[in-house]
């Protein structure tokens, strides 16, 4: 005999871009959106009866449909919206998870925009029908100090050859999702959140990758009360000297080959003392 296990079921990546027109003034908003429902699901499973399945489809249709009805803010509040429609309207359904990666434009002119180089702003909304839970984050924000940064009092074992450093270049591509205790000014808490893991970055003298983290995570915590719990994964992005030697060049520190992988990657959770339990919003 075999039981069912946990299973949810959606649509990947519904690429929708939103146009607001105030005239000539025009606004853009650019998001990657994937729905995932679940529960009533038992009968689709074992003996193929679709009825309690609304459609990856219809889901898809949905996040256009909603896109042109009630616009596009923050994210979070566009997950939060589909969410709750998905849950509140169908019987079948009791779960929602919606997550949303959200790209920047640069404003050009009354109707043009660039694509701008900065990180992807992200989020994941869970919804049960009752309650809700938010996480936000960002990938791919690149951020490298030149000097204060050591690595050195490591194990040494018969295998370890690095050698140890006073001076070296710390890089990373930070991806970082924090948990909201509760709803907020998801655009103002953002910024401050985002600007808190740069600002750490670059204020901490780094003994190594992972106090940089912690001092990410903390200073998340200390800017931004709404927040519970930080997680952030740093990729090590190694920047070796180059040997120069052959061409009777020296090298202080000033050339290096920034290697592609093998890379550390580096992860961490830095929670509010205190706070309120997860629930789903990690998964
Ligand atoms: O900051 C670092 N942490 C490590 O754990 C580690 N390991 C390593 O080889 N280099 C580094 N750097």
């Amino acid at each position: 005999m075999f039981v069912l296990g946990p299973n949810r079921y959606g649509k990947a990546e519904t690429r929708v871009v939103r146009v607001t027109k105030h005239g000539d003034a025009h606004h853009i908003k650019d998001l990657n959106v994937s729905t995932s429902l679940s529960g009533d699901m038992t009968e689709v499973h074992l003996s193929g009866d679709n009825a309690a399945i609304l459609a990856t489809d219809t889901q898809k249709n949905t996040v256009f449909a909603f896109a042109k009805k009630h616009g596009i803010g923050a994210a979070e509040d566009f997950a939060l919206l589909l969410a709750r429609h998905f849950v509140d309207s169908q019987p079948t359904i009791h779960r929602a998870r919606v997550a949303i990666d959200e790209y920047g434009w640069d404003r050009r002119g009354g109707h043009s925009f660039a694509r701008n180089g900065r990180e992807t702003r992200t989020c994941v909304v869970h919804y049960d029908g009752e309650q809700a839970w938010v996480v936000s984050g960002l990938k791919d924000l690149v951020l490298l100090n030149t000097t204060n940064s050591e690595f050195w009092g490591f194990v040494r074992d018969e295998y370890t050859t690095l050698p140890e450093t006073r001076d070296r270049i710390l890089a990373t591509a930070v991806t970082a999702t924090w948990r909201h205790s509760g709803t907020s000014d998801w655009d103002k808490s953002y910024e401050k959140a985002r600007q808190a893991l740069m600002a750490a970055f670059a204020d901490t003298y780094s003994l190594s990758l992972q106090q940089t983290l912690y001092a990410m995570g903390s200073r998340v915590l200390t800017e931004c009360p709404e927040i519970a719990e930080v997680r952030l994964e740093l990729p090590n992005k190694h920047h070796f000297l180059a040997d120069l030697s052959p061409f009777g060049l020296d090298n202080d520190g000033e050339v290096f080959i920034a290697a592609d992988r093998p890379y550390g990657l580096i992860e961490g959770a830095v929670l509010r003392e205190g706070a309120p339990g997860a629930g789903p919003a990690w998964d």
